[in-house]
């Protein structure tokens, strides 16, 4: 495997308060990994470290094998973090100029601004610019250097749902150039959508690190609903396989731990049951069992 950043030990402590403990991960190059997990859970705690805006008071970050210092500098990684500061008087079309004059081999101002979109307003100034604008500047500016790993941090809460989805349709451009992308959202269907792989965090720690597939199916367990004649909720708990039942009328709705088993003795049961279907557990459910003790419900 061929690295693009590790996360080793990494520990962040404000106070009392104990921001990141013992987080480690390593991403390899060409991955794209969602960053989740409820407010406070220590997202921006863990980007801030590995951008080396804040240091570890235990653990370490290696950035391409070196420090992340060295890694921004060289334009190799690249950050748009949530409020990232820009110049209020100066223009897009300055600033995308002013950070590609600091790199050796920065992207070509008209790939910039195709990618990121902002050809419509690069002349005017950042301080009559719209949220969504600046967010797009950001977003401009952090592809300056030709970056090799882009950190992310809710790229798209300012962005409407077109801006949104040609943000994503960029970035899935980017990636798939074999560049590395982190992002921390808040927004589920994001990560089901554009992630490889899914980091949820939780109090500080990461609960549950895999593809989206592999983390959804730590909740283990499948919906099963179906038309069901003359059911009655104990004849349907009792069947096999079933761990508790719901029903509304002719409508009963199974929660499984081996779906399986379920169909075969519904079926042997109650040969009338139609309009079968069985569903897995969503990254929703995943999330939501895996922070269970979290205040904030996912968007
Ligand atoms: N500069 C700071 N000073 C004191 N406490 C902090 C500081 N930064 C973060 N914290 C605390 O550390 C914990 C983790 O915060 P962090 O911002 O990393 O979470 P997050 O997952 O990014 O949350 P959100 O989704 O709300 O952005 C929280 O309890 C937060 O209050």
């Amino acid at each position: 495997m061929t690295e693009a950043f590790r996360l080793s030990g990494l520990v962040k402590r404000y106070g009392a308060v104990l921001a990141v403990d013992r987080v480690a991960m390593t991403v390899a190059r060409g991955e794209v990994v969602a960053l989740l997990g409820p407010n406070g859970a220590g997202k921006s705690t863990t980007i801030d470290l590995l951008l080396g805006l804040i240091t570890p008071d235990e653990g370490q970050v290696q950035v391409f094998g070196g420090s992340p210092r060295a890694a921004l500098d060289s334009g190799r990684m690249a950050a748009m973090v949530q409020n990232g500061f820009l110049l209020r008087d100066l223009t897009p079309a300055e600033l995308v100029e002013l950070h590609r004059s600091m790199f050796a081999e920065p992207l070509p101002v008209a790939e910039i601004y195709a990618r990121a979109g902002i050809g419509d307003f690069a002349g005017r100034r950042c301080g009559k610019l719209s949220g969504g604008q600046l967010q797009r500047v950001r977003h401009a500016v952090a592809l300056a250097g030709d970056p090799e790993l882009l950190v992310l941090d809710e790229p798209t809460a300012a962005l409407d749902v077109d801006a949104r989805r040609s943000f994503w349709a960029s970035m899935r451009e980017f990636a798939g150039s074999g560049r590395t992308v982190l992002f921390a959202t808040h927004y589920l269907t994001e990560a089901e959508d554009y992630a490889d792989r899914v980091v949820l965090m939780r109090q500080g720690n990461v609960v549950a690190d895999g593809p989206v597939a592999q983390v959804r199916a730590k909740v283990t367990g499948r919906t099963l609903r179906a038309i069901v004649p003359g059911a009655d909720e104990w004849a349907l708990s009792a069947l096999e396989g079933v761990a508790s039942a719901r029903v509304q009328g002719d409508r009963a709705e199974l929660t499984c731990a081996d779906s399986d088993r379920t169909i075969r003795a519904l079926l042997r049961e109650f040969p009338a049951a139609s309009a079968i279907e069985i569903t897995a557990a969503g990254l929703e459910e995943a999330f939501l069992a895996l922070t269970a003790d979290a205040q904030e419900v996912p968007r």
